[in-house]
């Protein structure tokens, strides 16, 4: 489903590569947590597999496709394939949960009578039924943070990328949006999460890729967080 191939990043004006020769390989329906230090390249390798950069030695392969030499004009398309989740949420303020959701079947050409039967359905099955119509500022951050799940899920997307999703949420909520992420990972999703939270990394037993400055210095199926 994700491959790299010996990918060494090195940004523009760096003095040293961010990833250094990595060779990593996901298959369909795996649950996999990138973990390691601050600065050793975890949002690096996030950034690679959804082409928002290019490796400077290497393949990344995704769904099959070399998305190294992906034409620039098929890169919008490409990523609105993959579900994506961040710390910081990332929904439009003066949206409601409903139109936020929305928002992502409409860029990909859905009907509105489309949305008006799956928006719905998939904010039931984050936990926010009822709460359609409130704005962001009116949902506690757990619950923008399912409303961003449900965004990046309705397209039912074959790859979900979570970078840091539950880094500002407390301890109780941060194991809601994992069971969440777990449903969705059981429904054939593959789902690569960046995270520093222990406690997660430990509960779930999935498999686990330590990074440390811009190596890959572990790799381990049910993995502890070390
Ligand atoms: N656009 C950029 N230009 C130059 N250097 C960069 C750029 N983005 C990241 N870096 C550097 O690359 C290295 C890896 O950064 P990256 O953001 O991948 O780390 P990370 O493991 O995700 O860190 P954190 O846990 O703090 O989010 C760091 O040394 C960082 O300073």
């Amino acid at each position: 489903m994700i491959r790299l191939e010996h990918v060494t990043k090195t940004y523009p004006k760096a003095s040293r590569p961010s990833i250094e020769d990595a060779t990593v390989s996901i298959e369909k329906g795996e649950f996999v947590f990138f973990i390691g230090p601050t600065g050793s390249g975890k949002s690096t390798i996030v950034k690679l597999m959804l082409r928002e950069i290019t490796p400077t030695k290497g393949k990344v392969y995704v769904n099959g496709k070399d998305i190294t030499s992906m034409h620039s004009w098929k890169v919008a398309n490409f990523r609105r394939s993959i579900g994506c989740v961040f710390q910081d949420f990332r929904l439009l303020p003066n949206r409601t949960a409903f139109e936020n959701v929305a928002f992502a079947l409409e860029v990909i050409g859905k009907t509105k009578s489309v949305a008006r039967r799956v928006v719905p359905e998939v904010l039931e099955l984050v936990g926010l039924g009822g709460k359609e119509h409130r704005f962001p500022h009116e949902l506690s951050g757990g619950e923008q943070q399912r409303v961003a799940v449900a965004r990046a899920f309705v397209n039912r997307p074959l790859i979900l990328l979570a970078d840091e999703p539950t880094g500002n949420l407390d301890p109780d909520t941060s194991i809601e949006i994992m069971r969440l992420l777990d449903r969705i990972n059981r429904t054939g999703t593959t789902i690569v999460m960046v995270t520093h939270d222990s406690n997660i990394v430990n509960q779930m037993r999935r498999r686990v890729i330590e990074v440390d400055g811009g190596r890959i210095v572990r790799d381990q199926a049910r993995g502890v967080y070390g």
